[in-house]
């Protein structure tokens, strides 16, 4: 018998109600805290700094709680910063950087990637707010600029321009340490490769985006022309100024109003400084883009001040025991109670200073007075650039169709133009793929050989194990204010789009993995040199 097959009646599909996906809560930062693991063997103990999208912790590993280590975290973007901040770290490394922080592991966690790397001191603003009158002594100053521009020339040498050079950017090593002589360059996110695959250097761009931070950035960088190898040296002059002077008169003023006040009042703060450095501007002002700087002549200036102010050496910095703030960092010096690295540092061998008498001694008839020389210009700048023009704020306006009768077109003003607020590193997201892809003019290959310069082996930072320490007393605690970051780093500029996965966390790792025991979750006190204050 036929089965009776019942119709199938057309049920009227349901009519699909359009609800929007619940939006994902907005990730704020990085999902890490006070001790959290990462990677099942490194425990955050201590904030040290804070940014919009990035933190840097002290950690310490598992295995060995007294090894302190530093962890620097940030959201997990499409575009990679840390992984640009890792190459530059192995190549420097590997071309014998004095002044670069050695690299431990570079990974992926939940919604952040992070770097491992040895841990510092504090940094050059943190020494500086310490101080009662905000000032270094000529001496500190000048060996502090000196180590400062070495650095930046060891990144330079490998054809990369650093774009973000400030006070917190550098950074002693542990207090109490050898180490504390010696000047470290952090943060390599907004570097830029200079030189294409062909090793040739870039095409300016005709306007470039604002990158860097605004009271240390240069006048080329206010008028956005295309950052250069000058324009770290003129951060560095400003930081330099800064340190003799105690401020500079632009801190905390927006970015037109900083403008200003660069142009209008340089003259009177060089006034107020040695000679050398108003050497230096006028040096600065003779260069473009596309003229490499003479770093020996700079540096020959730089050390010109300690040998004409009869400096050595062997003479205590600012912070050192017998330093005129002794009595400020000797407590903080005390409380780091992680083993020391016994590396020894030699400043003399690191400011490598002239013999005097042997140097020639420079006037300012050796330099060009700003205004009286012809504004050096970069005759390449094209339109046809191998790079993108990001845009920050709104789209230009259409051009308007031409017709007698109507008025002009207003001219779109850029939103985001005078809204950065002082102090912060500025950078801005790739929009599109396209853009993003441009990454790759970035890739990290050394450029310049490292030639006649190449420096002894890199410090390490040995951080050995040591017995747990009681939390240091809270009277020690200073204040050590932090610049406020508001940073957006997926600089298409001047990183490369990372290959790091969140989902399957991909470790390099430089030092031989240590089978890693359960944690039984006593972390040890934390031991940083400086107490934390987090950034706003
Ligand atoms: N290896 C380290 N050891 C100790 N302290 C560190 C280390 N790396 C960074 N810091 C501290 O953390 C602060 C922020 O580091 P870094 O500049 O790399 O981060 P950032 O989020 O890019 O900040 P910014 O945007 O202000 O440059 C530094 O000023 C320094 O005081």
């Amino acid at each position: 018998m036929a089965a009776t097959i019942a119709p199938v009646v057309a049920t009227p599909a349901t009519p699909a109600v359009l609800t929007p996906p619940a939006p994902k809560p907005k990730e704020k930062g990085p999902a890490c805290k006070l001790s959290t693991i990462i990677n099942g063997q490194f425990v955050m103990v201590q904030m040290i700094g804070k940014g919009g999208y990035g933190v840097v912790y002290e950690v310490i590993r598992r295995d060995s709680p007294n090894v302190r280590f530093a962890c620097k975290a940030e959201l997990a973007l499409a575009h990679n910063n840390l992984k640009t901040e890792w190459d530059l770290m192995t190549l420097l490394k590997d071309n014998k950087s004095k002044h670069n922080i050695i690299g431990v592991e570079l990974g992926s966690e939940r919604n952040y990637n992070y770097i491992i790397m040895h841990l510092v001191g504090p940094s050059l603003a943190d020494l500086r707010k310490n101080i009662p009158n905000k000032s270094f002594t000529l001496y500190t100053t000048t060996v502090c600029g000196i180590q400062c521009f070495d650095s930046l020339v060891e990144i330079q040498r490998l054809g990369y321009i650093h774009r973000d050079v400030k006070p917190s950017n550098f950074a002693i090593g542990v207090l109490g340490s050898d180490e504390e002589k010696l000047v470290y360059v952090l943060d390599f996110g907004l570097c830029r490769n200079m030189f294409n695959k062909s090793k040739e250097l870039r095409k300016p761009r005709m306007k470039a985006p604002f990158r860097g931070t605004i009271p240390y950035c240069s006048l080329n960088i206010h008028q956005r022309m295309e950052p250069g190898r000058h324009d770290d040296f003129w951060s560095l002059l400003y930081m330099m100024i800064e340190f003799h002077l105690s401020d500079l008169p632009w801190e905390n003023m927006t970015k037109e109003n900083t403008k200003k006040e660069k142009e209008s009042k340089i003259d009177s703060l060089l006034g107020k400084c040695p000679l050398e450095f108003q050497m230096i501007r006028c040096y600065l002002t003779s260069l473009c883009y596309s003229r490499e700087p003479d770093y020996a002549k700079i540096r020959g200036v730089l050390c010109q001040i300690m040998i004409k102010n009869k400096f050595t050496p062997d003479m205590p910095l600012d912070w050192q025991n017998g330093g005129p703030y002794e009595n400020i960092f000797k407590p903080l010096a005390a409380v780091v109670k992680h083993k020391k690295s016994k590396k020894k540092v030699d400043l003399s061998e690191l400011l490598d200073l002239p013999k005097p008498g042997t140097a020639p001694l420079y006037t300012m008839r050796d330099f060009p007075t700003p205004g009286e020389q012809e504004q050096p210009r970069d005759e390449s700048v094209s339109k046809s650039d191998d790079t993108i023009i990001e845009k920050e704020g709104p789209p230009p306006a259409p051009k308007p169709i031409p017709k007698p009768t109507i008025l002009p077109a207003p001219v779109l003003k850029n939103s985001n133009e005078n809204h950065h607020k002082a102090g912060t590193t500025i950078s801005v997201k790739p929009t599109t793929p396209a853009q993003r892809s441009t990454g790759e003019h970035n890739s990290l290959k050394p450029l310049a050989p490292t030639g006649p310069g190449a420096r002894s082996p890199t410090h390490h930072l040995s951080l050995k194990p040591l017995t747990a320490v009681p939390q240091p007393p809270t009277t020690i605690k200073q204040s050590v204010r932090r610049v406020p970051v508001h940073r957006h780093k997926s600089d298409n500029d001047s990183v490369k789009p990372g290959a790091v996965s969140k989902h399957n966390p991909t470790t390099m790792t430089a030092k031989v993995q240590h089978p890693t025991p359960p944690f039984n979750g006593s972390v040890a006190a934390p031991a940083m040199m400086i107490p934390p204050t987090p950034r706003k």
